[in-house]
């Protein structure tokens, strides 16, 4: 399926019903006259017709629950601006207990609802859920040599959360001889990826890696095993596998009973990013994110007496300070040059926190910390509310330390938390998936932790003696070094760090030290501005340098 076709010549003339030739008459007027008010709607139609938009066909079960099967694909790619066009496989009478009932569609209509879509409306990507019988999955295959599609997206739907079975064994050789080799990816779960390769049983994420490459040499190019039934697991992992590399996909695992529909969501959530243009690990970590984000903000939502409920799909237009766009707000390259303010300093130097901030971003600070150890909580909210305002102009991630609280109310970008301060797993439960959490670490030890917390980056040192911290025992380049090594997450170097030391710091060209984080260099100075200015030009020689 992988190169792109034109599409093909329809099956049979289009000819307009005589209700829509009545809406829309053919055009008559002549350009050089202006259009009547009435011919303005069709003008507009007309133009419209010329936007691309990605196009995502589904070709699944009716789920009447609306948590998972047809209904989670249209609202999972509605969600993420793609269009569904639907292929009705089956209709299960389904709610947040199990399935009651399926009746399945008969394959000669299968194949109808088949050619209606794709001889006539341009589909960019074809994503599978349930097929109820291996005569369907004929058909489909059929379907899809006669009319190619971009992509194709198999989510080997066969066993419900819940238990119950929704494609029975006879299905199993013909997705693995005639589907498989035609997808883009497959994504099974646990349950799914041990009964197409026999029942084994996989325990672990070497058990899931195993699977991946198993599966993988049925044909298809890329592989997901999804980890959302994994027993004793405290993040969700999937394991996604490209016949070269495998890569863990780590995310949170939100605590809520409203997980129905997660795979069907997944699946489609890819088919709408392969449909947008995204390559297939971009479409897959895009995905995983998208469902990680539904699930938190839908974690309390009710809806129906059984054990597993529906999420929402729509989370964003209830929460309109969530942008979709923050789901990967995380550039580690932002911590290239990292200004934390103080309130002394500042007092100091008759400057607000506001103005310092300013200044900082003038000079080409790349993040923002605020680190108010005294200030009232009411002025420190204030300023922080006004200086997310300043950074979001300038693109600018703002954080706070230590204050969740703040954070929240401010709707800053995340938090920076110490050692003493709240775990950051609790300031993830708090902040959500969206947020960038940051932890102070001195060993390895520390950073491992902060990693598997669900923090997004570590603050290591103090690398040099500083008079902002009191107690702080100095690492030193050793210790940086050891840390460093030691860390799956990206680091700031911070501690004693200024203008004249900040060049040697960046030249242990350390591969994931990102940045310097600075306090008194920039702002125990007389212009910050200035100050900041010739620290990034520092920055920038050393590592063109190292
Ligand atoms: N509680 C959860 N928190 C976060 N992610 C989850 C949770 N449950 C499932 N997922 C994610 O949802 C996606 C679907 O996985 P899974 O539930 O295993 O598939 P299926 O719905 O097909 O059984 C995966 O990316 C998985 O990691
Ligand atoms: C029609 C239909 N399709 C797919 C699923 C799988 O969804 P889940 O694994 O979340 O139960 C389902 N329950 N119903
Ligand atoms: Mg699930």
């Amino acid at each position: 399926m992988a190169s792109v076709q034109p599409p093909p010549a329809l099956l049979a003339p289009h000819r307009p019903s005589t209700a829509a030739a009545l809406r829309f008459p053919s055009p008559t007027v002549s350009p050089r006259v202006s259009p009547s008010p009435a011919a303005r709607p069709r003008r507009l139609a007309v133009a419209a017709r010329a936007m691309p938009w990605p196009h995502v066909l589904t070709v699944a079960g009716s789920d009447s629950g609306a948590g998972a099967g047809i209904q989670a694909d249209i609202k999972a790619c509605a969600a993420l601006g793609a269009y569904c066009s639907s292929v009705i496989t089956a209709v299960t009478a389904q709610n947040t207990v199990g399935v009651q009932g399926v009746h399945a569609v008969p394959e000669e209509f299968v194949g109808e609802q088949l050619r209606s879509v794709l001889s006539d409306m341009s589909v960019d990507v074809v994503k599978t859920g349930m097929l109820p019988s291996a005569g369907i999955v004929k058909v489909l295959c059929e379907s899809l040599r006669k009319f190619p599609v971009k992509a194709l997206v198999v989510d080997p739907v066969m066993v419900s959360t819940s238990g119950d079975t929704l494609s029975g064994p006879s299905t199993l050789t013909t997705y693995r001889d005639e589907l498989f080799p035609m997808a883009d990816i497959v994504t099974p779960n646990i349950k799914e990826a041990s009964k197409l390769l026999g029942d084994v049983s996989l325990l672990t994420i070497s058990d899931m890696r195993s699977a991946a490459e198993s599966i993988f040499k049925l044909g298809p190019k890329n592989v997901l095993v999804k980890g959302g039934d994994m027993p004793d697991s405290t993040d969700a992992i999937d394991v996604f596998f490209d016949g070269k590399e495998f890569i863990e996909l780590r995310g949170l695992r939100i605590k809520t009973r409203n997980t129905h529909g997660t795979g069907c969501t997944l699946a489609s959530c890819i088919a709408a990013e392969l449909a947008k243009g995204a390559t297939m690990l971009r479409a897959v970590e895009a995905a995983k994110k998208f469902v990680e984000s539904a699930l938190y903000h839908s974690k309390d939502l009710v809806i129906g007496n059984g054990p597993q409920g529906p999420f929402d799909h729509l989370f964003s237009l209830k929460s309109p300070l969530y942008k979709m766009g923050s789901l990967h707000k995380f550039n580690p390259d932002d911590l290239f040059l990292y200004a934390v303010t103080d309130s002394g300093m500042n007092k100091k130097w008759g400057r607000s926190i506001e103005d310092a901030v300013k200044a900082a971003i003038e000079g080409g600070a790349t993040i923002v910390q605020l680190r108010e150890k005294d200030t009232e909580t009411r002025e420190f909210l204030e300023a922080a509310k006004a200086c997310v305002e300043i950074c979001r102009s300038s693109g600018v991630p703002l954080l706070i330390n230590d204050r969740v609280d703040v954070a929240l109310a401010s709707n800053a970008d995340g938090v920076h938390v110490g050692q003493s301060d709240m775990p950051a797993w609790e300031v993830r439960e708090l902040l959500g998936p969206g947020k960038i959490i940051g932890v102070s670490c001195k060993t390895p030890a520390q950073a491992e932790q902060a990693w598997k917390d669900g923090a997004d980056y570590i603050g290591c040192g103090g690398v040099f003696p500083t008079t902002t911290k009191a107690n702080n025992p100095t690492l030193g380049f050793e210790g940086l070094r050891t840390v460093c090594l030691a860390s799956k997450l990206p680091v700031v170097a911070i501690g004693g760090i200024n203008a004249g030391n900040a060049g040697s710091v960046m030249e242990l060209g350390l591969p994931n030290l990102k940045g310097v984080a600075v306090v008194s260099a920039l702002f125990n100075q007389e212009c910050v501005a200035t100050e900041t200015r010739s620290l990034r030009s520092i920055l920038m020689n050393a590592c063109c340098r190292s």
